[in-house]
């Protein structure tokens, strides 16, 4: 039997319905590392193969079953850069809407790990000041660009981040 959410109808090949589908969201850990020696940020590009390849973000990525987000960031980190955060302070949650997935961003401030960067899955890595001088910037961490900019006494401008200015650039 054809299985239908209540208030759906058929139309040709067509579902019809009264009751969207509900979105879910994939929950994503995100690092926001911070260098002691002059509050640098790092900033990292998404390797080839994933969305938005050679975007800019912050490191991390999603949980998995059963993981808290410090689990998630300490993971995702060693994978992707080789090092073993020694601290993650929570600090905000943000949502965006893509059109390849809701995501929720569970943001942590990072400022100690161990190890020596190495970049495991082919990306690159800069350690920036704000604004930050690489383009384009995935949207979802203007937020947190505002609020670190806030922080710092600085202006935000998010436009500088987009692909169109990437463009503009080159
Ligand atoms: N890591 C990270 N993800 C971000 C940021 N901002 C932002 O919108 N996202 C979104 O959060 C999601 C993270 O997914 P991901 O693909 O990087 O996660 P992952 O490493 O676990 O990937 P995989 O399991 O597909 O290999 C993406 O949809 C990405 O667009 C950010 O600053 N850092």
């Amino acid at each position: 039997m054809e299985a239908r959410r209540p208030g759906a109808a058929v139309r040709g090949n067509t579902v019809v319905t009264d009751t969207p589908a509900v979105r879910t969201h994939t929950e994503v850990a995100v690092g926001v590392l911070i260098r002691e020696s002059d509050g640098a940020l790092l900033i990292t590009s998404r390797p080839v193969g994933k969305p938005r390849a050679g975007w800019w973000e912050f490191p991390g990525g999603k949980l998995e079953a059963g993981e808290t987000v410090e689990q998630a960031l300490r993971r995702e980190l060693q994978e992707e850069l080789g090092i073993t955060i020694t601290n993650c302070i929570p600090w905000k949650v943000t949502e965006h809407d893509y059109s390849h997935a809701l995501v929720r961003l569970h943001w942590c401030k990072v400022t100690q790990w161990d190890g020596v960067f190495e970049m495991r899955e082919g990306q690159q890595m800069a350690w920036q000041q704000l604004p930050l001088t690489v383009r384009p910037v995935l949207e979802g961490s203007y937020p947190v660009l505002a609020w670190l900019s806030a922080e710092r006494g600085l202006p935000f401008d998010g436009a500088l981040y987009a692909q169109d200015a990437a463009a503009a650039e080159k």
